[in-house]
């Protein structure tokens, strides 16, 4: 049996639509981001086992929850103010603390709305944002891993936004890889003056707070093992944000980053990114 012990099927069963979900608490929406990540993650490691029986049952657990679209919602709903908000706007109190050049390009990759601050704020000529399910006809369906490489400048951004997006990959070695193929996205670093060209990155608190395999430190030298410089950060109770800004590609590393206990504790997650 694939295992049903993340309390993950409690409550969603009675959320089959989303005028439903919208009166539900903090807690419950919670509940269901957190058992949907732990789901795909069992489901990618079943399949990379390759036990077809077990990834049924686990899609079958991800289809009993909502499926992405109330996933969606429940993190629409995390945007609330009473909910903790919308992540973009400390972005954009970041980034207008510098001066900024008007053809400001943004690349929003996650993207639930279209109304967030950033989309707001007035400071980016251009936004562009994706996601692997698109709730709005302003929002590209697209799986990051899959988006062509750059063929120009014309194809790249100053910043980047990766807000809740990493901890959603389910595989360490994706995680690792998506932060790395980042810099194909921006523009370069040559052509910028600082903090751009940025990546805005958010990850719930607990993956370097309570991670057997990942602290702050660790994500600083990942990041700048792949040629990143720390312009910005902020660590609240829940989440922690970074504004990471791309150096010329010569100041990158090849160090790799396997997967290695740094903390040890039975209360810890299991939250890791592989290099
Ligand atoms: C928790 S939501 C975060 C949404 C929003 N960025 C925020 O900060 O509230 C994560 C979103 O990332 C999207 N996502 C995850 N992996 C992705 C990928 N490879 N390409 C595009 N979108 C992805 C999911 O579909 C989901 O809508």
């Amino acid at each position: 049996m694939a295992r049903k012990s993340r309390g993950i099927c409690a409550t969603p069963k009675t959320l089959t639509n989303t005028r439903k979900l919208r009166s539900v608490s903090a807690k419950t929406t919670r509940k269901i981001i957190r058992s949907r990540h732990a789901l795909l993650k069992d489901k990618e490691r079943f399949e990379r086992e390759g036990d077809a029986v077990k990834v049924k049952q686990i899609e079958e657990q991800l289809e009993d929850l909502g499926g992405i679209q109330i996933y969606q919602q429940a993190s629409l709903l995390g945007q609330d103010r009473s909910r903790g908000g919308d992540t973009s706007e400390l972005l954009v109190d970041w980034l207008k603390q510098f001066a900024l050049p008007q053809n400001l390009r943004l690349l929003e990759v996650g993207a639930l709305s279209s109304k967030n601050a950033c989309s707001r704020s007035g400071i980016f000529a251009t936004i562009e944002r994706i996601d692997l399910n698109s709730q709005e006809k302003d929002i590209k369906q697209q799986d990051f891993f899959e988006r062509p490489l750059p063929e120009s400048t014309d194809d790249q951004f100053h910043v980047i936004s990766l807000s809740l997006v990493v901890n959603y990959v389910p595989d360490r070695a994706r995680r690792g890889l998506m932060l790395k193929l980042l810099r194909s996205f921006l523009l370069p670093p040559e052509s910028c003056t600082s903090p751009l060209p940025c990546v805005f990155l958010v990850l719930p608190a607990a993956c370097i707070h309570n991670s057997r395999y990942c602290d702050s430190q660790l994500l600083v030298d990942i990041m700048t093992s792949l040629g990143y410089k720390l312009s910005r950060e902020k660590i609240s109770h829940k989440l922690a944000y970074w504004l990471w800004t791309l150096l010329p590609a010569s100041s990158a590393t090849a160090k790799p980053f396997p997967k290695r206990e740094i903390h040890s504790g039975s209360k810890r997650n299991n939250f890791c990114i592989e290099l």
